[in-house]
């Protein structure tokens, strides 16, 4: 379980978190959602105790980060996945890590199976894709077998096979009872891995709810209505309540469900051809949400 407690961090004149409070509780994948800048990475990097934070405070299993006495074994993360010595070979990677946590020889043998980099183990890493790092990254943070893991964006640069073993691996550590927090600026790639969601807009908390719930909230729907005379059902829409908008050939509607359209419609002897609802695209209301925070950072970012 990872808690975070009024967590606040600034950098300057920077507020890139600003008294964030939330739980990632285990066995379900938890998604961390935001678009660029909003403070992901700073949180997760209070979390692990990278940097100091300015106020508040954040725990793994009830404990700061820098209190925890075998902090791999409770722990793992992936945060930049390039930030490896890029001399070493993947193999010798893993095996200082190891052998400085007091973790078996054979457990680097394990994930480096695990993560599918068994052909290239004693290649250097400095000649690694970018997919490569990140599974080499994940092994890293299998390695002590922790109850807590942390990914941030792990599915960047990774190939459809990739982003696929990422998911599943995710979705099984969570299964075996794992607490799995994983960021991402992309509803789309959450919608498919996370059950839960902490999203987050210029440091603060927008909603910790279910993906579920968060897409159902963000929607903004309308219905979508043709027939052989518009106007007559422009009105008798208007009149029974509804918000409705021109579209080419078609009517938007807002307001009113697809059920209640057609009763009016047959009500009135209106003859429709279509009528279907349409959902804005996750991304679309994701951004809804989150436009706020974009615009913030456009603007501050153009003043600079
Ligand atoms: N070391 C630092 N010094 C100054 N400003 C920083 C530092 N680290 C982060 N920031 C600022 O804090 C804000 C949040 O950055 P952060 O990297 O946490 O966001 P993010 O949500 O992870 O975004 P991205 O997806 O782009 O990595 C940004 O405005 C960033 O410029």
């Amino acid at each position: 379980m990872i808690e975070v407690s009024g967590l606040t961090k600034t950098y300057g004149s920077t507020r890139a978190v600003n008294d964030l409070s939330f739980e990632v509780r285990p066995g379900v994948v938890t998604g961390f959602l935001g678009p660029n800048g909003a403070g992901k990475t700073t949180t997760m990097r209070l979390i692990l105790g990278l940097d100091r934070p300015t106020a508040g405070a954040a725990t793994i299993g009830g404990k700061p980060y820098r209190r925890l006495g075998a902090p791999l074994h409770t722990v793992g993360s992936m945060l930049d996945a390039k930030a490896v010595h890029p001399g070493r070979t993947a193999y010798n990677h893993l095996l200082s890590l190891a052998l400085g946590n007091g973790i078996p020889r054979r457990r680097v043998d394990e994930v480096i199976e695990q993560v599918g980099l068994g052909s290239v183990a004693r290649r250097r890493t400095g000649g690694f894709s970018l997919g490569m790092s990140q599974r080499l990254g994940i092994a890293g943070a299998l390695l002590g077998d922790p109850q807590v893991l942390l990914f941030d964006e792990p599915v960047n640069g990774l190939d459809p096979e990739g982003i696929h073993w990422v998911r599943s691996l995710m979705r099984d550590l969570a299964a075996r009872g794992r607490t799995v927090f994983v960021s991402s600026h992309l509803l789309s790639e959450m919608s498919q891995t996370a059950e839960r969601l902490i999203v987050i807009g210029r440091g603060e908390l927008i909603a910790d709810t279910t993906t579920e719930e968060f897409i159902e909230r963000a929607s903004t729907g309308y219905v979508r209505v043709r027939g052989p005379e518009p106007g007559r059902v422009k009105e008798v829409l208007e009149a029974a309540g509804a918000t409705v908008a021109e579209s080419g050939h078609a009517l938007h509607v807002t307001g009113m469900t697809v059920e209640r359209i057609s009763d009016l419609a047959a009500e009135h002897g209106l003859r429709l051809h279509e009528v279907a609802p349409q959902h804005a695209s996750l991304e679309e209301a994701f951004l809804t949400l989150t436009r706020q925070s974009v615009e913030y950072h456009a603007r501050s970012e153009g003043e600079r």
